[in-house]
């Protein structure tokens, strides 16, 4: 099976440009695309996670990745998809996040010449000039369209500043910047990025003349339409001091017997053939399903010995209540 109807096969898709194309390129193996993380914290989370793997499956398949990290947009905040209003991190915030992400990042995806880039667009957004950018570029932007945009929906209720509207300006200027500097064709994102993805396909379009793609990944929610990824306590993250290797596999041992095989087959590397099979399981296998999910998850961002660990103390405790 080809990449593109493997992540279809996966659920993983949301929207795409242009199916055919974005088909045949990354079938080919000629994609060289981004994904933009903001440094929204000192760790990556689940989302991330999901997106990371999405890379490495496109890699996988032949892709060259390009990992943007958002030093210059993290001044700005994207209040795509969000109600409430961001506060603004400091420079030096932003730095260490951008460290801190680079380093788990280097777990999941091979860097070097001829694999995956880094680039941080500090390096170029940071040095822009105002008047000049909005000469240059403003034109590209219709305001009507802007103020259309699905991701601005819940805040033109609440209030939408100056400052956030033009997270959509930065972030269609990176894949300008990028598709031109580094041959980057294609840029994947989660589904609350599609209208600044747009934005930046229609910025190439309109200053280059030529077509760039771009396609979103399915938001990974739970049979009650909520996002997953999230406990009580908050976010479930990567970084074993923050959420322990057990915290992390108990999350995914516990969901929901009806989340469970879509996980497995969004988020994990097992093959389709081996999901496919677990899909007629029911009641205490749907138990060994989630044992699956937690054991393998845990497996990839943590390690093999955390996995055994972390499933081991899981039974013992189990047994004991
Ligand atoms: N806006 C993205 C991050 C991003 C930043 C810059 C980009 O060029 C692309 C994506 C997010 O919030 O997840």
């Amino acid at each position: 099976m080809k990449i593109y109807d493997e992540l279809v096969a996966r659920g993983l898709i949301a929207q795409v440009t242009d199916e055919e194309k974005i088909k045949d390129i990354i079938n080919s193996g000629n994609a060289t695309f981004y994904i933009g993380f903001d440094p929204t914290a000192d760790s990556l989370h689940v989302g991330h996670f999901m997106a990371l793997c999405l890379m490495k499956r496109l890699q996988m398949a032949g892709n060259k990745p390009v990992v943007l990290l958002g030093g210059g947009t993290g001044y700005i905040g994207d209040p795509s998809g969000r109600t409430d209003l961001r506060s603004m991190m400091s420079p030096e915030t932003i730095q260490h996040n951008c460290a801190c992400f680079k380093k788990q990042m280097e777990k999941f995806i091979e860097f070097g010449e001829n694999k995956a880039i880094m680039v941080n667009n500090a390096d170029w957004l940071l040095e822009l000039n105002y008047v000049e950018l909005l000469r240059d570029m403003g034109a590209c932007f219709p305001v009507n369209n802007m103020l259309r945009a699905e991701c601005y929906k819940q805040r033109l209720e609440k209030g939408l500043s100056f400052l956030e509207f033009n997270y959509m300006v930065m972030q269609s200027y990176d894949y300008y910047y990028l598709y031109q500097n580094y041959g980057c064709n294609m840029q994947f994102g989660g589904d609350d990025q599609w209208s600044n993805m747009l934005g930046g396909t229609e910025l190439i379009r309109r200053k280059l003349g030529k077509d760039a793609y771009a396609m979103t990944i399915t938001l990974l929610k739970n049979s009650q339409g909520n996002k997953m990824g999230k406990t009580a306590k908050g976010a479930v993250w990567l970084d074993p001091n923050k959420t322990t290797s057990f915290e992390f596999y108990q999350y995914w041992r516990n969901i929901g017997e009806a989340d469970v095989l879509k996980c497995i087959r969004m988020l994990t590397f097992l093959p389709l053939e081996q999901i496919d099979a677990m899909d007629q399981w029911e009641g205490s296998q749907l138990n060994e399903a989630k044992e699956v999910l937690a054991y393998e998850l845990t497996k990839l961002v943590h390690d093999e010995e955390k996995a055994q660990k972390a499933k081991t103390v899981y039974e013992v405790g189990s047994v004991r209540e």
